[in-house]
């Protein structure tokens, strides 16, 4: 079958589906699946922007042969180099001994050491072109986000930006792979996700890399990154939610994130949350950290200005999975955020405490003093948690 898609008279999307994954870089799960993006570019010369992970090497090279159709590739252009769009490197080059491989000296640094490539390099420095015949390519190097190699290819001809891992998420292209084709809602949530998990902790970057693409004046028709739907009716969506993202704006709402054994911070969670609706927030995420994978946590926070964290108290400190949910909150830098605390003990204590040390690093302001119940809530408990959720609507409400 030959899968591969026109995007422009001379372009193609010759991407794959990853269905076999179970989790991301070994850690994000997978529940949609994935898409390796990758664009083939069919001029006097012929060049192949950004490849697919290794274990999807033959339904590529299908869809290369078909539309190469005898003729060699001459350039592939490497925008990043994360082994799920490098890891058919090797075997390109196997196919195609003659093939220039398009990158800065960063991206030669890691295919040396990745797959000990040392030669078949052309070099680019920021700002320079390519050109393949009618085709014109625009080189602009956007390190650090998320790898420090990490370019965007901008096509003058065809307007096209092909951005890298910038602007991708979760989920297969299904049939659609155009956002005029497909649910363009649920791969928001889910390039929000990849967002907030991956490359948010580089949002300063992505904000640099935005900052250079603005200042070049570029007329973006289509964003075509390494993962997700490619954006031809809209463009300007995506870029603009990139934007507000990285600049941590947020929406109101508030996420209770907890964790509880035996339901007692659970109740106190119920309790928050609807004190908190009859204080008129509409968007509130209860989410329990033992059965939401942080990934979905952490992409709810981002978008979301309140946060409330509930806790038992589990061996003198943490439940263990709020730890492992708070320890990867301060890893992101993530900002822009109003805290409320609240759990419960038993003789010790040591879960409310730990997650008001945890705050000392994320420095989000906390809208209530810290409520911690004996074994569970109690009505003065309970009183403290209405003032806590009234302090919280106060502080999201945007208007
Ligand atoms: C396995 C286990 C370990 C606990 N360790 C502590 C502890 O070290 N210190 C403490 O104060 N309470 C400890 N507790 C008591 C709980 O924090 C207390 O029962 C609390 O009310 C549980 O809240 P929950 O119903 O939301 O799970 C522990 C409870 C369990 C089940």
């Amino acid at each position: 079958m030959n899968g591969s898609i026109k995007i422009s008279d001379s372009i193609y999307y010759v991407g794959v589906n990853d269905r076999d994954t179970q989790l991301f870089e070994s850690l994000w799960p997978l529940d949609r699946g994935v898409s390796y993006n990758s664009y083939l570019i069919l001029d006097e010369k012929t060049a192949l922007i950004d490849g697919v992970k290794e274990s999807k090497v033959t339904e590529f090279f299908d869809k290369i042969k078909n539309l190469l159709n005898g003729k060699p590739l001459d350039y592939l252009i490497i925008n990043h180099m994360e082994p799920d769009h490098s890891g058919t490197i090797p075997e390109l080059l196997q196919k195609f001994p003659n093939l220039k491989i398009v990158g800065n000296r960063t991206t030669f640094q890691f295919i040396e050491n990745l797959y000990k490539v040392e030669d078949n390099f052309h070099e680019i420095k920021d700002g320079e072109s390519l050109n393949l015949g009618k085709h014109n390519l625009k080189f602009y190097l956007t390190p650090m986000v998320h790898w420090p190699e990490t370019m965007m290819t901008y096509d003058e001809t065809d307007k096209i930006l092909f951005s890298g891992d910038a602007f991708g998420g979760f989920g297969t292209l299904d049939g659609g792979i155009f956002d005029d084709e497909v649910k363009v809602d649920v791969f928001e949530d889910e390039i929000r996700r990849y967002f907030s998990n991956i490359v948010g902790k580089y949002s300063p970057m992505v904000q640099r890399a935005l900052k250079k693409l603005n200042e070049a004046n570029i007329d973006i028709k289509i964003i075509a990154s390494t993962h997700g739907p490619i954006w031809r009716k809209n463009p300007e969506r995506i870029y603009s939610l990139y934007d507000k993202w990285s600049k941590y704006e947020t929406e109101e709402g508030v996420v209770i994130a907890y964790g509880s054994m035996y339901g007692n911070t659970e109740e106190m969670a119920d309790y928050v949350a609807r004190k908190l609706a009859e204080e008129g927030i509409k968007e509130i995420k209860i989410m329990d950290v033992s059965k939401t994978h942080i990934s979905y946590i952490i992409n709810e926070i981002w978008r979301y200005k309140g946060v409330i964290f509930g806790s038992s108290t589990y061996n003198q400190g943490l439940f263990p999975y709020m730890e492992s949910l708070v320890q990867w909150l301060s890893h992101t830098n993530i900002k822009n955020h109003v805290l409320g605390i609240f759990g419960t003990y038993g003789w010790s204590g040591g879960g409310v405490s730990t997650l008001v040390k945890y705050n000392e690093q994320m420095k989000w302001p906390l809208v209530a003093e810290p409520i911690e119940a004996r074994l569970s809530a109690k009505e003065e408990d309970f009183k403290k948690l209405a003032e806590l959720a009234k302090a919280m609507a106060k502080e999201v409400k945007l208007a």
